[in-house]
C-alpha cells in the first residue's frame, strides 16, 4: 500500500462521481498523444459574449467597442460580438458594428459571430441585429447532455433533435432571404463533454446536411467543455472521436470551447488541437463563466514559446491587458501566465543567478552571431520567452529581498547603476543586503541597494565622513628614474601630517605613503572599470586589502570618481576606514 499519512474521509467525497465511461468512446488507438502543434488554430475570442455574460456589470457599447477594436488590432479574424437577443445593449452593439462595417471602419477580413438559443423568436431577433452585415456567422446552441435534457429542457433526445432541426431550418430560411449577406452557420451542443458521443454526432451530422455545408461554405461545429469534468485526456479523446467520425469532414470546421472549472482549460484546448480541432474559442486572460473560458493569451503564447507563429500580436502585452482590465473591470492576476506583473520577476537567489548568467550569455551569443539580441535564439534559464518580445523591459526581471543572493544584487548594481562588482565583493555585499532585508522584511529597490553599497564600501576619507583616515590632499607624479611618487596630507585620528611614498605605480606609491604614516596595507585584489550608467564619465575601483600587517583584517573598499587614479586611491582609503585599523 502507498504510504499516506493523511486523515481519510475528512471530506464528503462520496457525494461525487467520476466521469462516466460512456462519454469516452475512443479505444486505445488514439493518435493525439504523439501529435505536435505546428501551426496556430483559428482563435475566436468570445469576450464580448461568453466573457461579457459573466460580468457583474456587462459591457456597454463604449466598452465593447474598445474591446472589439483591440481584438481587431491584435489580428483576430472571427470575433463573437454578442448575444443580440439577450438585451438591448447587446442588440445595439451589433447594430453599432453594422454601421462601422458599412462605413469601412472595420477591415474586410473580419467576420462577426452572433449567438442564439434554439428559439424562433430569439433567432428572428438575432437575424434582425445582423441585417446589413456583408459577412457573419450565426451560432446556434442547445444543451444536449442527459442532466440538462432532463432537468433544464425537459426534453428527450428526439425532442432535442427536433428543436435543433426546427431552429436550424428557420435559420436557413432567414439566411436564404438575405442572399447578399454571406451568412455561415455554427452549432454548439452545449455540455458536449458530458453528452453521449453518438448523440452529438447525430445532431452535428444532421445539421451539416440540413445546412448543406460544403468546403466553400463550411459549417462550424463547436464542441464545448461547458463545465470541465475530467482530465484533459478525456476531452482529447472525445474530440478525436468527433474528428474521425464527423460526416463531410472537409465541410466542417471543428471548434472547441473549453472552460476552466478544473483549472485545465489550457491543457484541454491544447490536447483538443492535437486531436484534430481547427478552431479554439476563449477569452483574453481567461475571463468567463465561473472560473473562466480558456485563456487565449496563454494558448497563443504557449505556441509562440515553441517557435510557432501565434498569428496574433502580443508585442505590447501590457497595453492589451490594460484595455481588457478596463472593459471587464476585473484585474489580471500578478502571476497570470505571460501577462501578470510578476511573471518575469525572480526574487530568489539561484534563479537570479541563472537569469543574470543567461542574459549575459545571450548578449555574448548575439554578438558572436553578429545579430541584435532581439534576433538571437532565446535560451535564458527560467524565462520561457524574452520579456522584450511582449513589450516588457528587463527592469522587473530581478528584484531583491531576503531570498535573494549575490547574483541578483550584482545584476541590479551593474544594470541600474553601472557598478560591476568583482566576484568576491559580490558575496561580501550580498551578506550586507541579506542583513538589511532580513531586518526590514521588505524588498530592496535598485536605488536602495546602491545606497547600501555606497554607505558600506565607499568610506571616502574626507574629514567628517566617518573614517579614521582622512585624505586631505594628494598628488602623484613620476620621478626621473621612472618610479612613481605620491605626496599626501593625511589625518589619522586627530593627527595630521605630510607623507611621501614611492612604487612601481601611483597606487603602490600611495600605499607606500600610508606605510610612512604608520598604516600597513597590502592590496590583495584590485579591479576597475568605467561606470556605464547615467551618462557619467566616472570610473569605479575595488580593492581588497589586508590592513594592519600579517594579522590584520582583510576588507573590501570601493571608490568612484571621474579620475580612475582618484577612484583607486579612494578604494584603498575606504578599505582602511572599513577595517578601522588605521593609526
Ligand atoms: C453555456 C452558455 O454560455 S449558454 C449562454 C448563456 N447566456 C445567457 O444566458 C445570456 C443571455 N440570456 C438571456 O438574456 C436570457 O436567457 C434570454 C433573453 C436569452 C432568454 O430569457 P428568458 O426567456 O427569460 O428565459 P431564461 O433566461 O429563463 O431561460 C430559460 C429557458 O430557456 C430554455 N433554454 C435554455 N437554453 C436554451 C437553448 N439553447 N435553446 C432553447 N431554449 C433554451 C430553458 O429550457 C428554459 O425554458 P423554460 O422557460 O421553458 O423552462
Ligand atoms: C454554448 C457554448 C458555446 C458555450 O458557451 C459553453 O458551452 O460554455
Amino acid at each position: 500500500m502507498i504510504w499516506n499519512p493523511q486523515r481519510p474521509g475528512t471530506m464528503p467525497f462520496h457525494r461525487y462521481r467520476p466521469y462516466e465511461d460512456r462519454v469516452n468512446v475512443l479505444a486505445a488507438d488514439r493518435s493525439w498523444p504523439s501529435a505536435r502543434i505546428e501551426s496556430a488554430p483559428l482563435w475566436v475570442p468570445v469576450d464580448l459574449r461568453d466573457g461579457n455574460q459573466a460580468l457583474a456589470e456587462p459591457m456597454d457599447t463604449a466598452r465593447k467597442r474598445r474591446f472589439f477594436d483591440l481584438l481587431v488590432s491584435m489580428g483576430f479574424k472571427e470575433i463573437e460580438v454578442g448575444y443580440p437577443s439577450a438585451s438591448r445593449t447587446d442588440f445595439d452593439f451589433v447594430r453599432h458594428l453594422v454601421g462601422l462595417v458599412r462605413s469601412g471602419a472595420v477591415p474586410d477580413d473580419i467576420t462577426p459571430v452572433v449567438f442564439t438559443p434554439a428559439r424562433p423568436d430569439l433567432i428572428d431577433r438575432t437575424f434582425e441585429s445582423i441585417d446589413g452585415l456583408p459577412r457573419s456567422v450565426v451560432h446556434l446552441y442547445i444543451p444536449t447532455s442527459p442532466v440538462w435534457r432532463d432537468v433544464v429542457l425537459g426534453r428527450d433526445r428526439a425532442a432535442v433533435r427536433a428543436t435543433v432541426e426546427e431552429a436550424a431550418a428557420h435559420m436557413a430560411r432567414l439566411a436564404d432571404a438575405r442572399p447578399e449577406s454571406h451568412i455561415r452557420f455554427q452549432f454548439a451542443p452545449e455540455t458536449f463533454n458530458v453528452t453521449e458521443p453518438d448523440f452529438v454526432l447525430e445532431l452535428c451530422d444532421g445539421l451539416t446536411e440540413l445546412w448543406d455545408a460544403s468546403p466553400d461554405r463550411p459549417v462550424t461545429h463547436n464542441l464545448p467543455a461547458t463545465v470541465e469534468i475530467a482530465t484533459p485526456n478525456v476531452y482529447a479523446d472525445q474530440i478525436e472521436y468527433m474528428h474521425r467520425n464527423l460526416a463531410r469532414r472537409d465541410s466542417v470546421i471543428l471548434s472547441v470551447h473549453p472552460h476552466n472549472d478544473r483549472g485545465t482549460g489550457v491543457a484541454c484546448a491544447e490536447l483538443a488541437v492535437l486531436a484534430g480541432a481547427q478552431r479554439v474559442e476563449g477569452c483574453l486572460f481567461g475571463n468567463g463563466e465561473r472560473t473562466g473560458n480558456v485563456d487565449l493569451v496563454t494558448l497563443a503564447l504557449n505556441l509562440y514559446a515553441q517557435g510557432v507563429d501565434p498569428m496574433l500580436d502580443f508585442s505590447d502585452i501590457d497595453a492589451v491587458r490594460e484595455v481588457v482590465e478596463h472593459c471587464n473591470r476585473l484585474p489580471v492576476h500578478p502571476r497570470h501566465p505571460y501577462a501578470g506583473d510578476l511573471v518575469h520577476t525572480a526574487f530568489s537567489g539561484t534563479h537570479q543567478d541563472a537569469i543574470a548568467k543567461g542574459l549575459a550569455h545571450h548578449a555574448k551569443q548575439a554578438a558572436e552571431l553578429g545579430v541584435e539580441p532581439r534576433e538571437a535564439p532565446w535560451n535564458v534559464p527560467y524565462l520561457p520567452l524574452d520579456p522584450a518580445d511582449i513589450g516588457r523591459s528587463y527592469e522587473a526581471v530581478i528584484r531583491v529581498n531576503s531570498q535573494s543572493g549575490k547574483g541578483g544584487t550584482a545584476y541590479l548594481l551593474r544594470t541600474r547603476h553601472g557598478l560591476d562588482l568583482p566576484a568576491e565583493l559580490r558575496a561580501d555585499f550580498s551578506r550586507a543586503v541579506q542583513d538589511a532585508t532580513d531586518d526590514s522584511g521588505r524588498e530592496a529597490s535598485p536605488d536602495e541597494l546602491h545606497e547600501l553599497f555606497r554607505t558600506a564600501y565607499l568610506v571616502p576619507g574626507r574629514p567628517g565622513s566617518g573614517g579614521v583616515l582622512s585624505l586631505l590632499s594628494w598628488t602623484a607624479d613620476t620621478a626621473p628614474d621612472g618610479a612613481h611618487r605620491c605626496v599626501c596630507t593625511l589625518q589619522v585620528g586627530d593627527r595630521a601630517g605630510d607623507f611621501e611614498g614611492f612604487g612601481n605605480g601611483p597606487l603602490s606609491a600611495f600605499v607606500d605613503a600610508l606605510a610612512a604614516a604608520g598604516i600597513s596595507v597590502d592590496v590583495l585584489d584590485y579591479s576597475e572599470h568605467a561606470v556605464t550608467s547615467g551618462g557619467t564619465s566616472e570610473a569605479a575601483a575595488y580593492a581588497r586589502c589586508r590592513v594592519g600587517g600579517a594579522d590584520g583584517d582583510t576588507v573590501w573598499g570601493a571608490g568612484v570618481d571621474t579620475s580612475l587614479l582618484a577612484a583607486s586611491v579612494q578604494a584603498v582609503v575606504s578599505a582602511v576606514n572599513r577595517a578601522g585599523a588605521a593609526g
